[in-house]
């Protein structure tokens, strides 16, 4: 089943916040989501959830536009997070399973699946206000997963966790892929779109820059990373035809070079400087993409 934007555009009065845009989202896949600050992330989510309606376009899943009457199969967790403060976890999950079809005694039992899974089994009788924000957005994880959508939609999911509870949301969003969930993730944090996203987009001013699957994007985009640690200043590498860009570090330095072949030069470059400790070639980060495209046009 996919999920398909169809030439999709959302003015607000005279400001086009989503223009023309036309994605796929792969079947029982991660897409990543991404774009600078305003770019209409956001915005498109709403869209698909309904929360907004399109000036233009259509968007469909599996080949049907979506019935927001009908819509238990998508689960959704908002950047703005919105729990009622003083309900008790096992409440406010009540509250939102039986809101999607639910009934009291499953959503008691999967709810309690999860608690154990993040590792707060006793949490259930606790309000959203005792819990650290990092649990809260545990609990509103779990309130978007709870009715095991078929597509599940996270804005922003791993902002403002820990590194431990990054890792266990991540293995928890690897896993509802593994069973058959469609996921589209927003994130600003490239690292976790590389690790878990085959495809992606990058949107800036509504409309996508870069779209693709990842190995294919970060093949054409050609540029290749080259980083070298060594006892003596590398400052003058940077003069050689073919470096793009020079960043140093305490122990060496990372350089953006044209194409492979001036890895070449590099190397001859550095005979008889002295010790070389560390001379490895790497593909573009996302990161580097991401600053490269999304800054060509950034205003
Ligand atoms: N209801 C609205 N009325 C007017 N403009 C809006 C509205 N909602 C969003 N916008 C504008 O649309 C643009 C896209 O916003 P959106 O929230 O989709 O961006 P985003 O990519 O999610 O950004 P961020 O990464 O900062 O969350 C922004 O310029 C925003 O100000």
């Amino acid at each position: 089943m996919t999920l398909k934007l169809d030439n999709v555009t959302k003015r607000f009065g005279g400001f086009t916040a989503v223009d023309e845009l036309s994605i796929e989202i792969p079947d029982r896949e991660i897409f990543g989501f991404l774009g600078s600050n305003g770019a209409g992330k956001t915005t498109t989510f709403r869209l698909i959830l309904g929360l907004l309606d399109e000036t233009e376009g259509l968007i469909t899943w599996d080949g049907k536009k979506i019935d927001y009457s009908q819509s238990n199969y998508i689960g959704y967790l908002p950047e703005e997070r919105g729990l009622y403060p003083k309900l008790k976890v096992k409440d406010q999950l009540i509250y939102l399973g039986r809101l999607r079809g639910m009934s009291k005694n499953d959503v008691i039992a999967e709810l309690k699946v999860w608690l154990d899974r993040f590792k707060v089994p006793d949490y259930l009788d606790k309000k959203i206000e005792e819990l650290s924000k990092g649990n809260q957005q545990k609990i509103q994880f779990i309130s978007a997963v709870i009715h095991k959508p078929k597509l599940l939609i996270l804005d922003e999911p791993f902002s403002g966790l820990d590194p431990i509870n990054v890792e266990m949301l991540k293995k928890a969003v690897i896993e509802l892929k593994n069973q058959g969930t469609s996921i589209v993730f927003s994130s600003h944090q490239m690292e976790h779109v590389e690790e878990l996203c085959e495809h992606l987009c990058i949107m800036q001013r509504g409309k996508p820059i870069v779209h693709g699957a990842l190995k294919e994007i970060k093949r054409s985009f050609g540029k290749k990373n080259l980083f070298v640690h060594a006892d003596f200043d590398l400052e003058y590498l940077k003069d050689i035809q073919g470096v793009v860009n020079y960043k140093a570090f305490p122990d060496g330095c990372r350089l953006q070079i044209e194409s492979e072949s001036i890895s070449q030069n590099v190397f001859t470059a550095l005979q008889d400087k002295g010790f070389v400790r560390r001379f490895e070639l790497e593909e573009p980060s996302l990161n580097d993409i991401f600053i490269e495209k999304a800054g060509e046009s950034y205003e």
